[in-house]
């Protein structure tokens, strides 16, 4: 049975983070990003997360990853009727960054495996080559960041977040870094990495053609979240599936890493 993540009557505030002997002047004032907010994420759905700079995107997810705790409200982890906090989701969740964060001194093959790594998985290193193979850059295992492309940097970021089988992916602008055909290229292959690993993904992007991609849209503006758009119906569903069989008649390498996801 999916899982999902609750957000209830949530809200979050930065307040005064001065120390108790400063002057009233030199304290910095509230600043409250969102209140009483609903939220249901579920396992396998794509979700966006849309809004102007500041408006306390990035900080939303934050709080569903259970990373960060709201100032009030609850958020709950629902795992086959079983009811707890955030805090039990650590060991299901992976992240994408827009800078995506590997490590300069590892390869990509050992990039993808740290995670199997920390978990004591002996099968790390196979697995990782499996999934440098899905994002198509099983000719790459031996590099470092630095000898990779911006796009290909993420591939091997969302392998990583992936290689553990975890029941969320939250990304916060994962194309954020890269041109528009690289951009257009990871998301397909992150949306297929996902949707084949029911995985539910949570994209935080500024970017409306990647935004257009998730099931689910919200937008977070001046406090308040919006459901602007979704595709759960049948008969959308349906819509999505012919046209990813369509996608695929026309295998080009990048298609073809997608499929094989
Ligand atoms: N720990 C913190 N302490 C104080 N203020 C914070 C903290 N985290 C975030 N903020 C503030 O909250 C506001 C919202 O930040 P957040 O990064 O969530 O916005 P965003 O919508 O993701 O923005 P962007 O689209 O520019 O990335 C900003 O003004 C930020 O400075």
């Amino acid at each position: 049975m999916p899982c999902s993540i609750e957000l209830k009557n949530v809200s979050q505030s930065f307040g005064n983070l001065a120390s108790n002997n400063m002057t009233s002047e030199s304290k910095s004032p509230t600043i409250t990003l969102f209140e009483n907010l609903d939220l249901s994420i579920s396992q396998g759905q794509s979700y966006a997360i849309t809004g102007p700079s500041g408006a306390g995107k990035s900080s939303l997810l934050m709080l569903l990853s259970g990373l960060e705790k709201p100032s009030s409200g609850q958020g709950s982890f629902i795992n086959d009727k079983h009811i707890s906090t955030l805090d039990n989701l650590r060991s299901d969740i992976g992240f994408i960054f827009q800078q995506f964060h590997l490590l300069p001194e590892l390869t990509a093959l050992h990039n993808i495996a740290l995670p199997l790594k920390l978990r004591g998985d002996k099968q790390a290193i196979s697995k990782a080559r499996h999934w440098l193979e899905k994002v198509g850059l099983s000719d790459r295992a031996d590099h470092k960041p630095s000898q990779l492309s911006g796009g290909e940097q993420q591939r091997v970021a969302i392998a990583r977040a992936l290689v553990f089988s975890p029941k969320f992916i939250f990304a916060d602008e994962p194309t954020g870094n890269l041109d528009q055909h690289n951009a257009n290229e990871i998301s397909d292959i992150l949306f297929a990495c996902c949707q084949e690993n029911n995985a539910g993904l949570i994209i935080v992007t500024h970017s409306n053609a990647l935004a257009s991609k998730a099931q689910n849209i919200y937008s977070l503006a001046d406090g308040a979240l919006t459901k602007t758009s979704s595709r759960n119906s049948a008969g959308d569903q349906q819509t999505e599936k012919n046209a990813t069989h369509d996608l695929t008649k026309n295998l080009s390498t990048n298609e073809r890493l997608v499929a094989s996801c």
